[in-house]
């Protein structure tokens, strides 16, 4: 039986120490809160001696009540010269009234003589008196030996004796820092066998990603006998970053049998990452591992086929363990085990056979090749299904569209677009302003139809991008438009593509409105004497 693995996030602090982080006091205790209900045992929530908002937060953390973790302070030993007890910084994480600390000292000789600027026997007095004052004091210290391996492969010697300081003056962990991120994970298993052998007290790791190997480096250092990692959540931090705890985790527990978090709580991983990412308005990639949109995206046509077959073809462990799930991505790329899946996923009733299913991706394949794009437009693309399975009536249609866009000499620029519509078998003419071409396209149309649909009210763009294809076309160049739209929190995608950005923009916009229509199972029902009835529209 493996022992457990301790977890300790410092998204809180060493997450903040990344360029672009700035967490408010409570977007702090939200994720506290998360981070908890999660099952992370330690959660260090700042330097209270470093800064007000820092002080604020553990202030605010004496009313709450946390069900598993215990939050703890980070500071540094006492300063050169300065006895423990005096040292303000020692006192700044006493009055924070949390139960645990993590100071850091130094353990490569190099700082201690260029950066502290002082001898390497009152480093060893600094580190053994601010232990020994916190213990006697009655929390639970962390000493964070900094820079550990770097100091290791300088002055073993020295390295060891910081630590072994650290112990005899009664810390509860020793935590080996590989401050700058260069350490391989052989060097890292090597390393911590050492130290093992020569202390008694629980280690721990605090790996960073400069090399992109601080979750190996995690794994090789619990293999060989530690029993902490400590990192951040998404894996944010100073440079690039500290070890990403939300792959430590499943690599540990999945795959070497560690235990970590309960299974149940396991399966919360990738809410908790994808919370967090938001908290910190930070935009995940795609592509990040376990917990990313695509780990579990399949698009290669052989691929779909096979994992359809059975999943562990092409994956190596069931996404739903982490919370996570399986999709299928339709594409130029697709063969028709693709579509048939992803009509399954879409949830759109529509029965396809094999022959139907090759001809649709053969329509997708040649529009790709002509600029667009379904992965990213799932709505166009079950409209284009609905359609092939004769499940989408059709409930207006284009006569025509005008654009007007004049621009004054006072500077204010204005669009105005007209639009005539086939409603119910009866032209709707329409005009909207807007605050550019789209918008009042958008907003011409909308008044069209909505007293037939009133749900269009609700609707909103919540998205709008362009994308030139052929860059050589300079302005005559093809463009792809995707529209995001939205409703009761609700999102869907569609594409169009044109020469023209305004009928590319049009070509989105009406699928758009469609699948609305469509999900909202909208008829054309409605009493002639309603839609007559319709202010500013005039009836030919
Ligand atoms: C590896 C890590 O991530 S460590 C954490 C790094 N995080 C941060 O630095 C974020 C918060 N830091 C801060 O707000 C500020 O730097 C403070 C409040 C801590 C200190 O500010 P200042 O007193 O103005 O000092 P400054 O930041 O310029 O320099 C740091 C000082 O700490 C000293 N120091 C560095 N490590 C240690 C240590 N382990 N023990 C004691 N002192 C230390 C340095 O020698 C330097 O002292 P000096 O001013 O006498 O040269
Ligand atoms: C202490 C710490 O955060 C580090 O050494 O990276």
């Amino acid at each position: 039986m493996k022992p457990n693995v301790c977890l300790y996030d410092t998204t809180l602090r060493d997450g903040t120490q990344g360029e672009g982080v700035s967490l408010s006091v409570e977007d702090k205790v939200k994720i506290a809160l998360r981070l908890d209900q999660f099952g992370i045992d330690f959660i260090e929530g700042g330097w209270p001696g470093s800064n007000p908002k820092d002080m604020a937060f553990f202030e605010r953390m004496k009313e709450v009540k946390l069900q598993n973790a215990t939050i703890t302070a980070f500071g540094s030993t006492c300063r050169p010269l300065v006895a423990a007890a005096d040292d303000e910084n020692l006192r700044a994480l006493l009055e924070s009234g949390v139960k645990a600390v993590a100071i850091f000292g130094k353990s490569w000789d190099l700082h201690v003589t260029d950066a502290l600027k002082t001898t390497l026997d009152e480093n060893i007095r600094m580190v053994s008196d601010s232990v020994r004052f916190l213990k006697s004091q009655g929390l639970t210290v962390l000493f964070l030996a900094e820079h550990f391996f770097d100091g290791y492969k300088a002055n073993p010697v020295y390295a060891l004796r910081v630590l072994e300081a650290a112990e005899s003056a009664g810390a509860d962990w020793i935590v080996l820092c590989d401050t700058n991120g260069g350490t391989l994970p052989h060097e890292v298993y090597e390393i911590v066998k050492t130290v093992k052998g020569s202390l008694q007290v629980k280690l721990g790791i605090h790996p960073h990603n400069d090399c992109e190997l601080a979750v190996a480096n995690a794994i090789a250092a619990v293999q060989a006998g530690a029993e902490q990692v400590q990192g951040t959540t998404n894996g944010i931090g100073e440079r690039c970053g500290n070890v990403n705890l939300v792959s430590v985790i499943p690599n540990l527990q999945l795959k070497l049998g560690y235990s970590c978090v309960e299974p149940e709580q396991l399966q919360q991983l990738t809410k908790l990452s994808r919370f967090v990412a938001e908290v910190c308005n930070m935009a995940m990639p795609n592509n990040q591992p376990f917990v990313g949109n695509s780990a579990f995206a399949h698009k290669g046509g052989i691929h779909v086929s096979a994992v359809l077959k059975d999943p562990k073809t092409y994956e190596h462990i069931e996404p739903e363990l982490i919370g996570n799930k399986r999709r299928v991505l339709v594409s130029e790329l697709s063969g028709q085990s693709n579509l048939l899946a992803k009509t399954d996923e879409l949830d759109i009733n529509v029965e396809l056979d094999k022959q139907e299913a090759r001809e649709i991706i053969q329509r997708i394949k040649e529009r790709e090749f002509q600029g667009y794009q379904y992965e990213g437009a799932e709505a166009s693309l079950s409209l284009m299904l609905l359609a092939a399975g004769g499940k989408l009536e059709q409930l207006f249609t284009l006569d025509s569209f005008k654009i007007l866009m004049e621009k004054s000499a006072d500077r204010s620029i204005l669009s105005e677009a007209t639009v005539k519509l086939q409603v119910n078998g009866q032209l709707v003419h329409t005009a909207a302003e807007g605050n550019g071409p789209v918008n009042a396209l958008d907003n011409a149309l909308r008044k069209a139809l909505e007293t037939h649909f009133p749900c269009l009210a609700e609707m909103q763009l919540t998205d709008y991008k362009v994308r030139v294809l052929d860059e050589s076309g300079a302005t005559a160049a093809k463009v792809r438009v995707l529209i995001e739209s939205g409703r009761n929190g609700e999102k869907w995608s569609t594409v169009g593509v044109s020469t023209n950005v305004i009928e590319a923009s049009w070509e989105a916009l009406v699928d758009s409105i469609r699948y609305l229509l469509w999900k909202e199972g909208c008829k054309l029902s409605e009493p002639e004497e309603k839609v007559e009835a319709r202010a500013g529209i005039v009836n030919h």
